[in-house]
Order: C-alpha cells, then structure tokens, then sequence
C-alpha cells in the first residue's frame, strides 16, 4: 500500500524524482547565466557581472529588490542577448534540457514576442526560433530518458499596445507549439481591460489565456482578469487573500469573488520565491499559499523566472515542504491541478495524469 507513506515528509530527491507541471516559467527569465555570459559579446551587450557565479548572484539580489518594477529591470541583459534566431533557439532548447533535469514532464513557457525583434526577426521568426529550440530540448531530453512535453505561450506585455497582434500571433500558431496567450509587465497603473479588444478576441476564437494577476495590484486586478477579460487562469492571484478574512477561531469567510475562485475552480498560477522577492509575501511561511491550499482553492507551484530567483521547481517544493509541512501526497495534489489546468488538450492531459504522473507518485511512496 503506497497511501500512509506518501504522508510522510519527502526528501529533496524524491521530490527531485517527482514528476513536476509547470505552467508558469517565463523564457526570458530563465537562463543560464553562463549563456548570459557567452551571447553577451556577440549582441554588443555590457553585463554587471563577468564569471557566471558572479552574475547569477546579482540577478538574485538586484531581482530581491521589494518592487515588482525593479525586479523587471533585470530583464534587459537576457531580453538583450535574445535578439536572434540561433540565439532563441539556443535559450529555448537549454530550457527544455533544464526542466527536464528537474524532473518537470509537462511545462507551458512564456515569453513576450514584441521583445526580440531588435535584430530584424518578424514576430513568426521569433516564434519558431523558440518552437525549434523546444522541439531539440524534447528530443535531447527523451534521448537521455527524461521525456517532457514544452509548449509556448505568447505574452503582450501590457504596457505596450501589441495584444491584438501578438493574440492573432497565437492563434495563428495554434496548431504549431503555442497553447496561449499571457500579459505580463508592471501591474499597477496597467489593468487588464486596458486590452480587452485582445482577449475578446481570443474568446470568439476559443483560444486560451492567463492573465497576470493580483500580484503588484489587488483586487480589482483580479475582478478584471477575470469578470471582464475572461481569464482561464490567473498568473499569481496572491491578492485574492485581500477577499478572505480568518476570525480568531481560524475559520475563513470568502467574500463574492474568492468565492466565484474557487467555486469555479480557476487555476492560480503561484511563485512563491518570485512574490517574497517583490513583496507580493513576506517570507514562504507567510504565502498565501499555505491557506488557499487549505481552503481548496484550485492552486499550483510554479517557478515565474529561474535565473532572478535562482530556483526550480524542486527548490520550490523543497521551500514549500520545509514551510508547510508537506507531504508526497500534497505535491501529488498540486502537480494533478497543474496538468488539469494546462491549456494542452483534454486527452492528453489525462494521458500525462494516468500514465506518467500517478504511477511515479506510486513507486516514490512505496519507496519512501
Ligand atoms: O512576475 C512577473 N510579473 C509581471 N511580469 C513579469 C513577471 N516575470 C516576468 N515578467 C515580464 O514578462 C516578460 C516576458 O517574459 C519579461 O520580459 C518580464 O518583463
Ligand atoms: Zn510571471
């Protein structure tokens, strides 16, 4: 019987062996830092660091900034060395080889398009720069039998005004690689509705979006995302918290739109280690996350950017452990949401669930 020892407190390589769903993993926020360090000469670049330990460490502490607005400063060194074809496709397949390493089977990776044009590449060269380096990062990965499946999402970012452009991208290349669309960028003073004509749009298409959320802003962030907009899923979602109040005798009351969240089951997209670094959480014991979970409310762990937090999703559910107390089971329970909430087809969702990650669950329990 695996069930009572899933219970029990996992060790960082079992949850290292777990397999993981990440539906939250910005591309641009995810290199190595060392491939910072080598395509920096060849795009004219000057970085702030010179030895890849050095660099890492300043996008960790400059990204630890307190403020969502600083954190996206660092974004200019990757944005800037990811202005090519062959460096794209470089970035994307390094991606893919390092999910897989860390045991992540299925992942969704985003990446705002309109931000790699400056060498002369047209927003479909940029997307199949990407889908071509996923495609040797899947090939690489199953070749040293750590099979994953990687999909694009296209992110506007929403201080701009390319949404309709970048939605018509994404369903333009539905069928080829990208699952759907994203906005992402400074929250406050840019409200979702702000590109309304983008997710209308995508609604009559019937395509997928998620849409930043509740992170730097509150609630009505949120409201938006998902009252006007139409939002699947909700990247974040941390300031939902603001519509639950816990009474001394640590009973919860939802107001009408955490509970339209959860009642409806919308997927929130949650970076514990990305929000304790922008101030959306004070520390990992204190997310949000401990006391949505509890409440049921349809929740995954994900990474938002790997190089500026220095994480994976190992490291995430290792801190999430370490905070909450979590067991195999748990991480069991967020990884189904996960895949549950992917845009992949349905089909194929539950392929992953039946055929990959439940049976993986059982043989780590009854090893445990
Ligand atoms: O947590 C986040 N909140 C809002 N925007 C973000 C976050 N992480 C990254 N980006 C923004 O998304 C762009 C495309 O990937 C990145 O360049 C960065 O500006
Ligand atoms: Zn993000």
């Amino acid at each position: 019987m695996s069930e009572p020892t899933t219970r029990a407190t996992p060790t960082r390589d079992q949850v290292h062996r777990a397999p993981k769903v990440l539906l939250h993993d910005h591309l641009d926020g995810g290199l190595r830092p060392q491939t910072v360090l080598d395509l920096a000469p060849g795009a004219g670049h000057a970085l702030p660091a010179d030895d890849a330990e050095s660099l890492g460490r300043w996008f960790e502490e400059s990204a630890n900034s307190g403020s969502l607005e600083r954190y996206l400063e660092t974004f200019d060194h990757p944005v800037a060395v990811m202005q090519s074809a062959e460096n794209l496709r470089r970035v994307a397949q390094e991606c893919v080889e390092d999910l897989a390493e860390d045991g992540v089977v299925y992942a969704e990776v985003r990446y705002a398009p309109e931000q790699h044009l400056e060498g002369g590449l047209s927003l479909e060269q940029v997307v199949e720069a990407v889908g071509a380096g996923f495609a040797a990062g899947e090939e690489a990965a199953r070749a040293s039998g750590e099979p994953i499946i990687v999909r694009q999402l296209l992110t506007a970012m929403r201080h701009q005004a390319r949404s309709r452009e970048i939605a018509e991208l994404v369903v333009r290349y539905r069928d080829r690689g990208v699952l759907g669309f994203d906005i992402a960028g400074a929250e406050a003073g840019f409200p979702p509705t702000r590109h309304l004509d983008a997710f209308e749009y995508l609604q009559r298409e019937n395509a997928h979006f998620t849409i930043h959320a509740g992170e730097a802003f509150g609630l009505p962030s949120i409201w938006q995302a998902i009252q006007w907009c139409g939002a699947d899923r909700l990247g974040h979602g941390v300031r939902i918290i603001d519509d639950i109040t816990v009474g001394p005798d640590g009973k919860a009351t939802l107001g009408r739109l955490a509970s339209y969240v959860r009642d409806k089951r919308i997927p929130l997209e949650m970076c514990p280690r990305s929000n304790v670094q922008t101030g959306a959480a004070a520390s990992i014991a204190e997310h949000p996350i401990g006391l949505l979970k509890d409440l049921g409310f349809r929740v995954t762990v994900n990474t938002d950017n790997r190089l500026m937090s220095g994480t994976s999703m190992t490291e995430e559910m290792v801190g999430l452990v370490e905070a909450f107390g979590y067991s195999l089971a748990d991480l069991r329970w967020f990884t189904i949401n996960a895949m549950k909430s992917a845009f992949l087809p349905f089909d194929e969702r539950l392929k992953i669930i039946d055929h990959v990650i439940k049976p993986a669950y059982a043989v780590l329990g009854a090893m445990s």
